[in-house]
């Protein structure tokens, strides 16, 4: 184990317990022990260190009496202010952008998520190149300096930029497939589980396989991002077909570089039809919905259905902060590790889906073969009558199908 000083840069009103677990967890994640924590209120960024100066020395102190070398905080850097860290500490500087990237570095286990992660991290570092030379030469490895970086001491700006380039070309491609893969789920309603990692979203979605699907079950783990890549399951509840997706959970302090890596998870947001935004109940409620709620700004919700789960509540022991939430949206509070709150869930979906789908008859000309027989592949029908011109059926049929074919519409 690498041991490490963390060190929490805090605003006023931050929950200072919570963000020292969060930064400890991401170390333990990337391999490392954290043997000393530093934290400091920060009103003013110091354009020089990030922190006060005061800091910085106490920081070389701690690291000189317990023979630390590597220094780890939850602050993105410029590269000045990293260089700058580097040069009056004598330690490895490594910031929460580049633990969070080595840590991706260290797990992704798909093509789409290495090209992703390795674009990242080129991004990141091509700003920062000069610097990035000086202590990879000094360092032997560790936290910080996995991943594609390594393959950089080589290489120059020039050979940096044709990477992405080349990795931005690689990755249209695969979104391109994947778009393909998309259009084939069109006519079921297609779910994403969205939230801060850890939420419990892939024991969610696990669960819910283990009740309506088949056992294709996805990783979960009790780890800041267990989840890298997005999955999709199909699960049939009776009557009503979904598609459920688990996503890369987020995290606070997203720099773009990152945020890019979470692109997949966006992409999926986009394109549900439903989305059920995960809660841990049992701790930080407001602070993980800010950070969903800042990741996900910009991206059309008008078409979509949402459901708050609020999960772990089992581990609640007092719900005033649970119930204190107010969204005019649906919401259920769960422990995902209870069949009924699942079959709970279940339900609700079932019924907000319901909602969405009014009962219709349909007169579909004979010329207009094609838009009968689009009708009887997606929906039930449950009566068909022929006249001299065309075909008469009576179905339930969806919001947006019943705006997109109101013209065939006969009767409610
Ligand atoms: N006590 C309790 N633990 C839960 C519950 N749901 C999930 N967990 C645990 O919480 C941890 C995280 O669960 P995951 O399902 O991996 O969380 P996730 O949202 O997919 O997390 P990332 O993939 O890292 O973004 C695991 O150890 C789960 O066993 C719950 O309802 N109650
Ligand atoms: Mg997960």
């Amino acid at each position: 184990m690498q041991e490490v000083i963390q060190v929490n840069v805090l605003k006023r009103d931050d929950d200072e317990e919570n963000k020292i677990y969060e930064l400890e967890s991401l170390i333990n994640t990337a391999g490392g022990t954290t043997i000393a924590y530093v934290s400091q209120i920060v009103d003013k960024v110091n354009p020089r260190y990030y922190i006060g100066k005061g800091k910085v020395a106490e920081i070389k102190d701690l690291a000189e009496k317990l023979e630390v070398k590597t220094v780890i905080l939850d602050v993105e850097l410029s590269a000045s202010q990293l260089y700058n860290l580097e040069e009056e500490l004598k330690l490895h500087v490594v910031d929460w952008t580049t633990l969070i990237l080595d840590i991706f570095a260290q797990r992704a286990n798909t093509k789409e998520s290495r090209l992703k992660i390795k674009l990242a991290q080129l991004k990141y570092q091509l700003p920062r190149l000069n610097k990035w030379f000086s202590y990879l030469s000094r360092q032997a490895g560790g936290i910080g300096t996995r991943g594609p970086g390594e393959t950089m001491l080589e290489t120059d700006r020039r050979a940096v930029v044709r990477d992405i380039k080349s990795l931005e070309r690689q990755l249209k491609d695969i979104e391109k497939t994947k778009r393909i893969n998309r259009e084939a789920r069109k006519n079921i309603t297609n779910i994403s589980l969205l939230g801060y990692t850890n939420a419990g979203k892939s024991t969610i979605l696990n669960g819910m396989m283990h009740l309506y699907g088949q056992e294709k079950f996805v990783y979960s783990d009790d780890l800041l991002f267990a989840t890298l890549d997005t999955s999709t399951r199909r699960l049939d509840f009776a009557n009503t077909k979904v598609t459920l997706t688990d996503t890369v959970g987020f995290i606070d302090n997203l720099s773009d570089e990152l945020n890019d890596s979470f692109l997949t998870t966006l992409d999926e947001i986009k394109f549900a039809d439903m989305l059920m935004i995960v809660i841990d109940a049992s701790h930080n409620i407001e602070h993980q919905i800010h950070a969903i709620e800042t990741a996900i700004e910009g991206i059309d919700m008008d078409k979509k259905d949402i459901l708050y789960v609020f999960n772990k509540m089992d581990k609640v022991e007092n719900d005033f902060a649970v119930k204190l939430f107010k969204r005019e949206q649906e919401r259920i509070y769960i422990s995902a590790r209870e069949d009924e709150d699942l079959e709970r869930i279940k339900d609700k979906i079932v019924s907000i889906i319901k909602a969405n789908y009014k009962m219709v008859k349909m007169h579909i000309p004979f010329a207009d073969g094609d838009i009968l027989d689009y009708m009887m592949t997606n929906y039930d029908i449950l009566a068909t009558e022929y006249d001299e011109d065309g075909t008469n059926i009576q179905f339930e049929i969806s919001k947006g199908d019943m705006e997109k074919y109101g013209k065939y519409i006969q009767g409610i």
